[in-house]
């Protein structure tokens, strides 16, 4: 039998919708999906088996203008994940068209994308008139060399099929990268922090959920098959310790009952989950941080 495999590199502007796509591909939850942007701070991977092929995509932090040590880091392990990538694709939402943002990823695209299919996805179809979804594809037709054009709904599922068929087809021949029953590569460790930063992000407003990280610092399995994970939530400040515990800690509370719950569907076994929120005034200038989150300092230099 000859097998394919090889690597997928979603690209696309904060909230373009990679998460949600990346998830309907794999058929589980490996990388978190919320309404704010920038949830995704790591290189992702989760691993599509279609036919003989095993599609492994590479979910990477949406592209934005960096500022901050964190964002910069962010953005160049986006772009290396592409960089590395077999397939690109490149993942626009219908409403907003080719935004500044796009414009710029385009830009990069002509250097990076060099020498390596890119695919152009419309997502967020549901969202537009047919016309719309028409004009926008001739657009951006005109200004890139797209492989193939796919209209879809990452949300609904509409298109996400023949993309995958696509996907499938167009990598090189070669041996499986992951063994069969593997979903994701990141360690479990991480993907139970992410989910916990998900709740966190999900309860809390504004800016806190971007001045905060989890960490995994234990993970003990039991004899009765449970386990006990101890998680630390830095935060730069005391204030936000104040906010994150809430009124005699109802809100840590409840967030550490939403992530205990989503970890025993996940695991589907028993799990004790236990959170402790630490202040840190300088958490995202510490270089342990970002290997924690599967980012290299260094990248923020700037
Ligand atoms: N209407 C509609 N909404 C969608 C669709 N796909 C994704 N969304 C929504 O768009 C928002 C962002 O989706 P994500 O998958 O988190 O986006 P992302 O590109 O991974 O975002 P970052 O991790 O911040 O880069 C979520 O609220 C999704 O539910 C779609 O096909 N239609």
């Amino acid at each position: 039998m000859t097998t394919r495999a090889g690597f997928v590199a979603l690209i696309g502007e904060p909230n373009a919708g990679k998460s949600t796509l990346t998830n309907r591909m794999v058929g589980a939850k490996v990388s978190i999906v919320t309404h704010k942007v920038q949830t995704t701070r790591t290189r992702i991977r989760g691993v599509a088996l279609e036919g003989d092929a095993q599609i492994v995509f590479v979910d990477t932090p949406g592209l934005f203008k960096p500022r901050r040590r964190l964002d910069r880091a962010m953005v160049k392990a986006a772009w290396g994940g592409a960089a590395d990538a077999d397939i690109v694709v490149l993942l626009i939402e219908a409403h907003r068209g080719v935004t500044e943002g796009v414009e710029a990823i385009l830009e990069e695209l002509d250097t990076v994308g060099h020498g390596r299919p890119v695919a152009l996805a419309i997502n967020k179809i549901d969202r537009v008139k047919a016309e719309t979804l028409l004009a926008l594809s001739k657009t951006l037709n005109e200004r890139f060399t797209f492989a193939e054009t796919f209209m879809i709904s990452a949300e609904k599922g509409h298109g996400v099929e023949d993309l995958r068929l696509w996907l499938a087809g167009s990598l090189p021949e070669g041996p499986w990268l992951y063994p069969e029953d593997q979903i994701a590569d990141l360690p479990m460790r991480m993907i139970a922090a992410e989910m916990t930063r998900e709740k966190l992000t999900l309860r809390l407003h504004q800016e806190l959920p971007y001045q905060l990280t989890v960490e995994t610092e234990s993970w003990d399995e039991r004899k009765d098959g449970s386990a006990r994970i101890d998680q630390v939530i830095y935060v730069s400040r005391d204030g936000h310790k104040g906010i994150l515990l809430g009124h005699k800690g109802e809100t840590v509370k409840a967030i550490s009952k939403a992530a205990r719950e989503e970890l025993e569907d996940f695991l589907g076994r028993k799990v004790h989950l236990f959170l402790q929120v630490k202040v840190r005034e300088r958490w995202q200038d510490e270089a342990e941080r970002y290997s924690e989150m599967g980012l290299d300092f260094r990248d923020g230099d700037g």
